[in-house]
């Protein structure tokens, strides 16, 4: 059916693995997981305890030579902005066509080029989804028609912010009130929080561009989970968004619907239909 590979083995790799388990009609033909090298013992035992039937060969690889050579016909990338730069280059000019989730890595205007030319030299695409956020069919294709303004607000509660700048600006165990810590473009919010703002880079590449995407990033004790707002103008349509998103049970900084989001890249590339 399918020859599958992901780079990582955390929250979204396993919890997208789980729902694969539980929703693909038909095994894969082979599943791949690339892990960094002290983590390579217990993922295998992980992969034959929890995905035998997932895919009728699995492997695990700490290497992306050894990772093509399972010749996939489709890599996750959900492992982190520094494996965006140091693998996904390789992985593209190798003709492998790839989710890349750590989007906010593309802030950095000179790796995104670079895996757009690495795309087109192995004839591979280099598949953006829309990860924890919605709206991005109507803002992309409003942005053919330029004029946008895009403002974007990112609520997440105290501990989700936890190892990031915002702990110099706030006392994250002891919040009593909303606060924002963050004013900025999202070019500086995808660098600064990357392993929060990837959705402030999703909006800019798709919509209005890095600079002219207007970014606020809040901590509120208050938060139902890890909102995602954000208004848009454009010549031909204004709208607003409001996301309330559960938080991922083994990372509140992520949520579950991206990996939902990732499911459903899948889905459409596998079944008769796509939506
Ligand atoms: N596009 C979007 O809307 C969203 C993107 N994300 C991003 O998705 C990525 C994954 O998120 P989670 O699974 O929640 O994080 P996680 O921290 O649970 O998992 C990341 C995994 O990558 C592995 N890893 C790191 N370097 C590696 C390397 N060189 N080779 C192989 N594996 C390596 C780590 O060991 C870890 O298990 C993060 O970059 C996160 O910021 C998360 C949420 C939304
Ligand atoms: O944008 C991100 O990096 C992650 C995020 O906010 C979410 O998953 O809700």
């Amino acid at each position: 059916m399918m020859d599958l590979a992901l780079i990582g083995f955390g929250n979204i790799a396993t919890t997208l693995l789980l729902l694969l388990n539980d929703t693909l009609d038909a095994p894969l033909d082979s599943l791949t997981v690339m892990v960094l090298p002290e983590f390579a013992e217990d993922t295998e035992a992980r992969l034959e305890r929890d995905f035998a039937g997932l895919a009728a060969a699995r492997q695990v690889v700490t290497s992306v030579p050894a990772l093509l050579e399972a010749r996939p016909d489709l890599l996750i990338e959900c492992a982190g902005h520094a494996v965006v730069k140091a693998h996904l280059p390789e992985v593209l000019r190798s003709g492998v066509d790839t989710i890349l989730v750590s989007i906010g890595a593309l802030a950095d205007d000179g790796l995104h080029a670079d895996l757009r030319a690495a795309a087109r030299e192995g004839d591979a695409r280099l598949i953006l989804p829309a990860g924890a956020v919605g709206g991005i069919d109507l803002l992309s294709a409003l942005g053919a028609a330029g004029g946008l303004e895009v403002t974007y607000r990112g609520t997440k509660p105290p501990k989700a912010w936890s190892g990031t700048p915002a702990e110099e600006a706030l006392d994250l165990d002891h919040l009593g009130e909303r606060a924002i810590f963050f004013t900025g473009n999202a070019r500086e919010a995808a660098t600064a929080y990357p392993k929060n703002a990837n959705v402030a880079a999703t909006l800019a590449l798709a919509g209005a561009g890095f600079e002219a995407t207007r970014v606020e990033l809040v901590a509120d004790p208050a938060a139902p989970g890890n909102m995602h707002e954000y208004e848009v103008s454009s010549p031909l349509a204004r709208y607003s968004m409001r996301i309330e998103n559960l938080p991922s049970a083994g990372n509140a900084k992520t949520s579950v619907s991206t990996v939902y989001s990732v499911l459903r890249e899948i889905r459409n590339r596998i079944g008769p239909s796509a939506i």
